[in-house]
């Protein structure tokens, strides 16, 4: 979409996806997937809610033609997994993945609890019978936040570390809230963050201190890994311990001398975590709350399986993460109403081949070759709201997911080779924590003073646009269980 038509009150700006995810918009031309020619300048532009046509587009690895539209937030630190394309995304990948274990997905489940119990004690909840969040956000971030510095940096954090920036000396933890705080200092060009404003003041000072402070901890775990492979030691379980010691692995093995990353590319991969893992999975997680607030149904049956799995009187184990698909399916069902990464631009690098099937009953499959260059949007929005695959798509139905196969429909988080790599870190914080909290608390709306529960809903079940897509603040009255 150009400049002029974000801001034409025709296109409603970027809200103009989650506008139409109703399908008047596809309807209208009785297509889920139409071209948009410009009427003055710019090139023509592909939109589709097909998941047939999705999966063409998103899912190819390392001999697809479709690149990723351009990602400027994510190239901040260079390139990365999510930025690289072919041979260069697969070296990546290759490396990356190993780190996405069961060992860390336990250390995240650990790592969630803890931070739950952590919270409870420091926001004094331990002796309240109810609780009241105006922003559920603001619990949520700091979850997400401690969750991958602890488990992907390997560095120390906990629920008491102060949030904002003291005016001396900033800490590795101040200096990464800053960088991960949805901010605009990314979006403009680097020469202006010498300007005298207060943010970017913050930004310059924040993106120095970190790129430094990561190139020591590069040395030091080169160092220390060195010596825990010589010693056949176990290492540190977080992200960034993992890479560091299978690229030196990879530096002493003949066979796979190919799969280095540079010390800037281990660095971007390790911050690429923090962007892509910390707001996606903050918002969703409080899109769950609001949706379980706002379904009081749908969260009793989450209620009765946690404490029929875990019981409560204990913490609840890794092991039991299959066990909760109920708290899944929540999560899964919110990131479909509320798909944090909403339209997946991708360009062809050469003319490329595209099958639109025939959804309408046209009568015949339609394929077109798209030209080299234009780009085709893959409307994450239009395929979650599409009724052809979701019946009464508006609903929060967290049982659409049961049964065998159901989650292969899961497209919040990408498909195919180049799906989310941190799905499984994601969904694993998220069960643990709202397992936790929904065990002790019952969630509901907390309404201004004359509030219905149905003003609540449409003031707050409704979209939010930064980098990602997220929901209104979600403000929650938590009352205290009784326990058997
Ligand atoms: C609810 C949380 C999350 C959602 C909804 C989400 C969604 C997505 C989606 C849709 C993609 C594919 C984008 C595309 O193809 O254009 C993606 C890719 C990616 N995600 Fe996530 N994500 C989440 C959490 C995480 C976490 C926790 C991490 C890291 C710890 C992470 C790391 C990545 C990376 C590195 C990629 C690029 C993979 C590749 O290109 O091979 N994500 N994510």
């Amino acid at each position: 979409m150009s400049l002029l038509g974000l801001i034409s009150p025709r296109s409603q700006g970027i809200r103009y996806l989650w506008n139409t995810r109703f399908h008047d918009f596809y309807e209208e031309y009785g297509a889920d997937t139409i071209s948009i020619v410009p009427w003055l300048s710019s090139k023509p532009q592909i939109f589709s809610a097909d998941l047939e046509v999705m999966r063409q587009l998103m899912s190819g690895g390392v001999k697809s033609p479709w690149f990723r539209y351009r990602s400027f937030v994510l190239e901040e630190w260079g390139q990365n997994l999510f930025t690289s394309e072919k041979e260069e995304w697969q070296k990546h990948r290759k490396i990356l993945a190993p780190a996405f274990n069961s060992d860390m997905y336990a250390d995240v489940w650990d790592q969630a609890v803890r931070t739950y119990h952590d919270m409870a004690e420091h926001e004094g909840w331990a002796y309240q019978e109810t609780v009241e969040i105006p922003v559920m956000q603001k619990i949520t971030s700091r979850l997400a936040f401690i969750m991958i510095v602890v488990c992907g940096f390997g560095v120390e954090a906990s629920w008491s570390d102060p949030t904002t920036t003291s005016t001396g000396d900033m800490t590795f933890s101040e200096a990464l809230r800053i960088l991960v705080k949805p901010s605009i200092a990314v979006l403009f060009p680097k020469w202006m963050r010498w300007l005298p404003i207060k943010t970017m003041r913050e930004f310059r000072k924040a993106r120095v201190m970190l790129d430094q402070y990561m190139r020591v901890q590069v040395n030091e775990r080169r160092a220390l890994v060195k010596s825990q492979i010589e010693l056949k030691e176990e290492g540190s379980r977080d992200i960034f311990s993992v890479l560091v010691r299978a690229n030196e692995v990879n530096a002493q093995s003949a066979h796979t001398e190919k799969l280095i990353l540079s010390d800037d590319e281990l660095i971007a991969n390790v911050f690429l975590m923090l962007f892509a893992g910390h707001e996606t999975t903050a918002e969703t997680l409080s899109a769950t709350f609001a949706l379980l607030a706002a379904n009081q149904d749908a969260q009793e049956v989450l209620y009765k399986q946690i404490v029929e799995v875990v019981g409560t009187d204990r913490d609840p184990t890794p092991s039991e993460y299959h066990q909760l698909d109920k708290v899944l399916n929540a999560f899964y069902e919110a990131s479909r109403l509320f798909p944090a990464s909403f339209a997946a631009g991708r360009i062809p690098v050469e003319d490329s081949p595209l099958v639109i099937p025939d959804a309408h009953g046209s009568g015949r499959d339609a394929r077109i070759v798209v030209p080299k260059g234009i780009l085709v949007m893959g409307d994450v929005l239009g395929v979650a709201y599409n009724p052809r695959y979701y019946p009464e798509p508006e609903k929060f139905l967290p049982s659409r997911w049961e049964g065998n196969g159901k989650t292969d429909m899961v497209t919040s988080f990408g498909l195919g080779p180049r799906g989310c790599i941190g799905r499984r870190f994601a969904t694993t914080e998220a069960v643990a924590f709202l397992t936790m909290l929904l065990r002790d608390w019952k969630a509901e709306p907390l309404l201004k003073p004359g509030e219905s529960v149905d003003e609540w809903t449409k003031r707050v079940i409704d979209a939010r646009f930064f980098f990602t897509l997220g929901i209104q603040d979600v403000p929650v009255r938590l009352t205290r269980r009784a326990r058997a």
